[in-house]
C-alpha cells in the first residue's frame, strides 16, 4: 500500500473548500502503487483519486504531466480527467506536497495479461502516442539512459553482496546501451511506465490508462519496449513471444512502427529492464521511513535484463 503522507479530515476539508466537488464522504488509502500517495476520494458529487506527489515526482514536472493528461482527455483517449479548483488551478499543495485530484476510472488492471490483452495494450499505447502529437510541453526523461549511471552509483554506495553482483551485470549492460542507443528514432510524449497495473479493462475491453507521472519526451519505441518488458512475461517470469507479437501488431495497427524502430526493440527492452531493476534496487537499498509500501522485486527485471542482453548482443530480433 503506498501511503507516504497521511491526510487528516481537517486537512481534507480545508483542501476541498477550494473546489466545487461537494463535501467529503470518505477518504480511503489505495492499496497499490509504490511511487506516490493515492487515496480514493468519495464526495457528495462522486468518486475521485487524490494523489500527493512524493520523491520521484518533483513539482516542476507536474505542469507537463497535467497538460498532457488534459490534451489526451480532450482527444478522447481513456485517461483520468484532471480536476481544477474554482480558480482553474489543477496543482495545489496538501500536507506540504504537490497534490492533484483526477476522475476515478472504471475497470481493473490484469495480474496476468494474455495475448488479447497485450494486443489491446499495444493499441492503447499507440492511441496515447497519437493523441499526444502536437503537445507543446517538453520534459526530458528523468529516468532515461543518462540517469542510469548515477542511479547505479547511488545503489553501489549502499549495496550488499547480492546487489553488488547485480550491479556488475547492470554496468555491463549500460556500456552496451551507451554505445548503441538509437538516438535517431522518432520521439514524442511518452508514458514510460505503462505496466499492466496502469491499464484498466472493463468487460474485456481496455477502459483506461493511468499514472502519467513519469510521462516525458522519449523515443516512442522505448515506450513500447517498456510495455513489452512488463507485459510479455508469465508468472514464472518466462518471456512469451506470442504476447510480444500481439502487442507489436496492436501498436502497429494504430500508429506506424518503422523497420528501424522494430529492429531496436531488443536493445530498448534491455534499457527498460535496466531502468526498472535500478529503481527497484534503489528503493530496496534506500527505503523511505514511515512509508506503507509493498516493495517490488528487482530480481524480476534483472532476469529480464539478462535475457534481453543475450538477445541484443547475439543480434536476435524480439521473437
Ligand atoms: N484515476 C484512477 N481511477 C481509478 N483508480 C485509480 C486511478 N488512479 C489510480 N488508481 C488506483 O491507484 C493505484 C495506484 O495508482 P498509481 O499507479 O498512479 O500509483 P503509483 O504509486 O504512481 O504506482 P506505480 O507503482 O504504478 O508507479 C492504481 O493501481 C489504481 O488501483
Ligand atoms: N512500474 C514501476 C514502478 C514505477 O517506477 C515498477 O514496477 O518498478
Amino acid at each position: 500500500m503506498a501511503v507516504f503522507t497521511k491526510v487528516s479530515d481537517q486537512d481534507l476539508s480545508q483542501f476541498l473548500a477550494d473546489y466545487d466537488l461537494g463535501e467529503a464522504v470518505c477518504l480511503s488509502p489505495i492499496a497499490e502503487g509504490v511511487e506516490n500517495t493515492n487515496y480514493k476520494l468519495e464526495t457528495t458529487q462522486g468518486l475521485f483519486v487524490l494523489t500527493l506527489f512524493e520523491r520521484r515526482t518533483p513539482a516542476d514536472a507536474l505542469p507537463y504531466v497535467v497538460g498532457l493528461m488534459r490534451q489526451l482527455d480532450a482527444r478522447g483517449v481513456a485517461v483520468p480527467s484532471p480536476i481544477a479548483d474554482r480558480t482553474g488551478t489543477y496543482l495545489k499543495l496538501l500536507c506540504d506536497r504537490p497534490a492533484l485530484i483526477v476522475s476515478f476510472l472504471k475497470g481493473r488492471s490484469l495480474t496476468d495479461p494474455g495475448v488479447e490483452a497485450c494486443k489491446e495494450a499495444g493499441k492503447g499505447l499507440a492511441e496515447l502516442h497519437k493523441g499526444a502529437q502536437g503537445y507543446g510541453g517538453f520534459r526530458p526523461n528523468p529516468y532515461g539512459l543518462s540517469s542510469w549511471g548515477s542511479l547505479a552509483e547511488n545503489c553501489e554506495q549502499a549495496a550488499d553482496q547480492a546487489a553488488r553482483e547485480r550491479l556488475a551485470d547492470i554496468l555491463r549492460a549500460l556500456d552496451w546501451l551507451t554505445e548503441f542507443w538509437p538516438y535517431h528514432l522518432p520521439k514524442g510524449s511518452c508514458h514510460t511506465d505503462l505496466f499492466p497495473d496502469n491499464v484498466f479493462f472493463h468487460e474485456g475491453k481496455l477502459s483506461g490508462l493511468i499514472d502519467f507521472y513519469f510521462s516525458c519526451d522519449e523515443l516512442r519505441a522505448y515506450d513500447l519496449a517498456v510495455c513489452l518488458t512488463s507485459w510479455c512475461f508469465d508468472r514464472q517470469n518466462r518471456f512469451i513471444p506470442k504476447r510480444a507479437e500481439a502487442m507489436i501488431a496492436g501498436y502497429s495497427a494504430v500508429h506506424p512502427l518503422s523497420a528501424d524502430e522494430r529492429a531496436s526493440l531488443p536493445l530498448l527492452c534491455l534499457g527498460a529492464s535496466v531502468r526498472f531493476t535500478l529503481t527497484r534496487l534503489y528503493d530496496r537499498l534506500y527505503p523511505q521511513e514511515g512509508a506503507i509500501v509493498l516493495e517490488k522485486d528487482p530480481e524480476e527485471f534483472a532476469s529480464r535484463m539478462d535475457l534481453f542482453f543475450e538477445m541484443t548482443t547475439a543480434g536476435k530480433g524480439i521473437f
